[in-house]
């Protein structure tokens, strides 16, 4: 009989015929855990050239061929375009992309994989057509691209998707397999429960579509959760909006997105951060041309000493609760508030004076987790 154990979460699979393995194993959840014929197989396991698959690099391999076609379909690929690909494993959606696309840009980061993957593509003599790079997804420079299709490792779920929408390539579409939870809520419209920042900062730029719930059972070795297929696909056009700002303004908003603005706005720590930030970008547009001569420093100390001051602080709440009643915002929740409504509210405070992030920085947007 299977234990269950937290703490372990690996199974072990035969390097190169992955497809038999799962065929043994198909239908049949693994627990997160092992006993002693988990343990048992894994000494005959290393003998024989198999090798681990890491929960904590996301690997759960999609097996199912039909699942597969159908995410390859849906992606619409033609055969002339360059598909990125992040994690692809040992393979399996790489070589129906293969078949689909000119050529495939890979990104994996298990050296182990990459390895296979090269053995199972010139196997089939595709393998001038694939590029795979061992690095991790998020550090590495994407090459250009038409666009993306990925069965990603759901830990980088968030920062990945905002690499790709506020990144600097243009793609066509980004066709995911994600967690469930995860999709819903980059599908979450205002007013819906799972609407939370990921989807403000998503919608800003790009439209996401549903495409398909794929099983757990599918997955070798088991999740514990189920997946959904999204495509995303970059708006021609985006409002004018500096995104670092606008992600520093959906951050301060949606820090508990339930509590109203008036009461997220209203906070002392919130009021004393963006009097900082506020201060600096005046001292940052009147000095403009020092900016590049003068040591940084100088200006944070001259802003820390502003803030210092409760008075400035005070004042600038009532400036920061004078903006929100200006337009009725004051008892609203971002939780229900579309990207209009909230751009309005932006425009709103810029036209006070009030800004979010050291604009002085001015470099490309600061790629993070938008949850
Ligand atoms: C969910 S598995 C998908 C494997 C394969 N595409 C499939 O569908 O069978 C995710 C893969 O991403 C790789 N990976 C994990 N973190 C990564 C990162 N930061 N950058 C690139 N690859 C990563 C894992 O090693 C694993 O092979």
């Amino acid at each position: 009989m299977l234990r269950f154990s937290s703490s372990i979460s690996r199974l072990i699979l035969k390097q190169y015929p992955v497809r038999l393995i799962h065929a043994r194993s198909r239908n049949r959840c693994y627990p997160d855990g092992e006993d002693d014929g988990d343990k048992a197989r894994k000494r005959e396991a290393n003998k024989d050239g198999y090798f681990q698959l890491y929960k904590s690099k996301g690997q759960h391999l999609l097996t199912n061929q039909r699942i597969l076609d159908s995410i390859v379909r849906k992606s619409d690929i033609k055969p002339t375009d360059t598909v990125l690909e992040i994690g692809p494993g040992t393979g399996n959606l790489t070589l129906k992309l293969l078949e689909a696309a000119n050529s495939v840009v890979a990104f994996e980061i298990d050296k182990r994989m990459v390895e296979v993957l090269h053995k199972r593509v010139a196997e089939r003599g595709v393998d001038d057509r694939l590029t795979v790079v061992c690095e991790d997804a998020l550090k590495a420079e994407f090459p250009e691209f038409d666009l993306v299709v990925a069965n990603i490792p759901y830990g980088i779920s968030s920062p990945l998707v905002a690499k790709l929408v506020y990144g600097e390539r243009r793609f066509r579409s980004a066709t995911l397999l994600l967690q469930k939870e995860f999709a819903r809520r980059l599908l979450a419209k205002p007013g819906d429960s799972e609407f939370n920042r990921l989807a403000v900062n998503v919608s800003l730029v790009a439209d996401v579509e549903f495409a398909m719930d794929v099983s757990k059972r599918e997955f070798v070795p088991c999740p514990k959760v189920d997946s959904s297929v999204v495509i995303i696909r970059p708006k021609a056009e985006v409002p004018d909006v500096n995104l670092d700002e606008w992600c520093a303004f959906t951050k301060a908003c949606f820090g508990k997105k339930n509590k109203t603005l008036g009461a997220t706005f209203k906070q002392k720590k919130k009021v004393v951060e963006l009097l900082a930030l506020s201060k600096l970008t005046e001292l940052n547009a009147e000095t403009e041309y020092y900016i590049g001569s003068n040591p940084v420093g100088d200006e944070e100390e001259e802003c820390s000493s502003a803030c210092s001051e409760m008075g400035g602080a005070s004042s600038f709440k009532e400036k920061l609760m004078g903006v929100l009643k200006s337009a009725d915002f004051e008892n609203k929740r971002p939780s229900k508030l579309s990207n209009d409504e909230l751009l309005h509210l932006l425009a709103l405070f810029h036209q006070a004076g009030i800004y979010f992030c050291d604009r002085s920085k001015n470099t490309s947007v600061v790629i993070e987790s938008f949850e």
